[in-house]
C-alpha cells in the first residue's frame, strides 16, 4: 500500500538513502528499528511529505504522495516525540483547531472526542489549559489529535518516550485497538520490547539500507528474540554481541 521506490536523499555531502526500496503492507503494525542516524526520521518525514527526496518517489494506494500532499496528509496521522500542545489553550480547543484543519465540522469533532475518550480517557482534563497537564496527559491529546480525522495510516515515531508505565500501557492498548480497526500503523522506536510486543512486521534500517525485513511469526518459529535478530541483522561484531547479552558495557 505504501511503496517507497528508489529513494535517494542527501544532506549536503552526506548520503542517507541511495535507491531505497520498501513496501509497507496495508493493515497491521509495521515496526521500524535502527541505530541512531540509520535514517528512520528522514524516511518518516518523507512519508509525511514534510521532506522531499532528491530522487525516487513514494506512492500510497497508487497515488504519488508528493504530487498530492494535501490528500495524503488527510490519510495519515502522526505522533512524534517533538510534538506539543499550545500552553494557554485547552485540550478541547486544540483538538477542535486541528479537526477544522482536516475539514471536520464542530459536531463531527465533538463526536470523535466522545469516541476517543472511551479509549484514551481524557475527559477529566479536556477543559484545562495545556500548561497544567502532565506529559502523559499531553501525549493522550497528541494521539487523539493524530487520529481525529480517522487516518488510514498512523505514524508513531518515538511515541512512548517520556511516558510512565500506565500511560505506556494506554498507548499500547490504543495501538492494539487501532490495529483491530484494520488500520496500518508505522511504529518507530529504539525499544526492542515494544517492537517485539506490538509489531507484525519488523524492518531494520542500517546506514540507510534495509538489512532485514521479517515478521514476528517468523522470529517465533526460529525461536529468536528481537534482540538476537537485531544484532545479527546489523552484523554486530560477536564480541560486542556477547557483551550486550551479559549487560556489560564495551
Ligand atoms: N537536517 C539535517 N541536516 C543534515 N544532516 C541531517 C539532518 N537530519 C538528519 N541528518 C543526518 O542524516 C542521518 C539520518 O538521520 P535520521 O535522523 O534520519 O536518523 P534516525 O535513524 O532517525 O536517528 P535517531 O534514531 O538518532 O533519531 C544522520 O547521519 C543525521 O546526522
Amino acid at each position: 500500500m505504501l511503496n517507497i521506490q528508489n529513494l535517494t536523499h542527501r544532506y549536503g555531502n552526506h548520503t542517507v538513502f541511495e535507491n531505497l526500496n520498501l513496501t509497507i503492507p496495508p493493515g497491521g503494525i509495521y515496526g521500524l528499528l535502527g541505530n541512531n542516524g540509520a535514517g528512520k526520521t528522514t524516511l518518516l518525514r518523507m512519508i509525511c511529505t514534510t521532506l522531499q527526496p532528491q530522487q525516487g518517489g513514494i506512492t500510497f494506494r497508487g497515488d504519488s504522495i508528493f504530487q498530492q500532499p494535501v490528500l495524503h496528509r488527510n490519510r495519515i496521522g502522526v505522533v512524534n516525540g517533538g510534538m506539543n500542545l499550545y500552553d494557554q489553550s485547552s485540550a478541547k480547543a486544540f483538538l477542535h483547531f486541528f479537526g477544522h484543519l482536516h475539514g471536520l465540522k464542530r459536531q463531527q469533532i465533538d463526536r470523535r472526542i466522545d469516541e476517543l475518550d472511551e479509549v484514551l480517557h481524557f475527559r477529566d482534563f479536556l477543559l484545562q489549559p495545556a500548561e497544567q497537564l502532565s506529559t502523559g496527559m499531553r501525549q493522550k491529546i497528541i494521539i487523539a489529535r493524530a487520529i481525529l480525522h480517522e487516518p488510514e495510516v498512523l505514524i508513531l515515531d518515538e511515541a512512548s518516550s517520556g511516558l510512565d508505565i500506565l500511560t505506556r500501557k494506554t498507548l499500547f492498548d490504543f495501538v492494539a485497538y487501532y490495529r483491530s480497526a484494520k488500520r496500518t500503523i508505522l511504529y518507530s522506536t529504539h525499544i526492542m520490547e515494544e517492537i517485539e510486543r506490538l509489531c507484525d512486521t519488523i524492518c531494520i534500517l542500517d546506514q540507510g539500507q534495509v538489512v532485514s525485513e521479517t515478521t514476528r511469526n517468523r522470529l517465533l518459529l526460529k525461536g529468536q528474540s528481537m534482540e538476537e535478530h537485531y544484532f545479527e541483522s546489523i552484523q554486530m561484531p560477536s564480541q560486542a554481541l556477547r557483551l550486550s547479552r551479559t549487560g556489560a558495557s564495551a
